[in-house]
């Protein structure tokens, strides 16, 4: 089981000077989709050149062009790169190729506003992705969701992907979380968002690595 950090909120210099903090209890720090909408890919390449040891993450949320967008990530430096489950699966096939040209770059499917979970999480994972991620996101954390049953909903039908699950993770549902052993646990403002983030986030790799 990984750690993923997401920085959402911040801009790149504050994103370094948060990784650095917690750097060795992480395995993957994520350029969120708001810095890159904010900054561009320019995040994922200052990012990577500061931190060459971590797998980098870009969540672009890719909706279409999926080899095209791929690619460009990978140029900036990206291990892995976000696809919307609920875009066609030419767009997932064509990010699946072209992550596998870019010399193992790795495609981790966002499962956010999907309807039918089980059913698109059969499908997705016939497609050759690396990580399907289950992932209440900010607006239906704000009305009390999360996503812990999704994951074990997710669980139970994949067979070839890893499992990822994120979405208001905190230290306090973190057992709960590593019960259902997914892959892939991500923390966005359960550590930045706390005032001693590297305690926090060596709580949350002691309690992965324990699960
Ligand atoms: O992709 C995201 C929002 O769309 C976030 O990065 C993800 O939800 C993790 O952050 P948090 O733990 O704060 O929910």
């Amino acid at each position: 089981m990984e750690l993923q950090l997401a920085l959402d909120l911040v801009d790149i210099p504050q994103g370094i000077a948060l990784v650095k903090e917690v750097e060795s209890y992480i395995d993957i720090v994520e350029i969120g989709t708001p810095i890159v909408i904010n900054e561009g890919l320019h995040a994922v390449k200052a990012m990577k050149e500061a931190f060459p040891n971590l797998k980098v993450l870009a969540d672009l949320k890719v909706m279409d062009a999926g080899g095209y967008e791929v690619l460009k990530a990978s140029e900036a430096g990206a291990d892995i790169v976000t696809i919307l489950a609920v875009a066609e699966d030419a767009t997932i096939k064509g990010a699946v190729e072209e992550a596998k040209k870019q010399g193992g770059k790795k495609i981790l499917v966002d499962m956010i506003g999907v309807k039918n979970l089980e059913q698109r999480a059969k499908e997705i994972d016939a497609l050759g992705v690396d990580y399907i991620c289950v992932h209440t996101g900010y607006d239906l954390q704000a009305e009390g969701q999360s996503p812990f049953e999704a994951l074990q909903t997710v669980k139970k039908v994949v067979k070839n992907s890893k499992t990822a699950v994120a979405g208001g993770i905190k230290l306090s549902t973190l057992s709960k979380v590593v019960q259902a052993q997914p892959d892939l646990v991500i923390v966005g403002g359960g550590i930045t968002g706390e005032d001693d983030k590297k305690a926090v986030a060596s709580q949350m790799q002691q309690l992965i690595k324990q699960g």
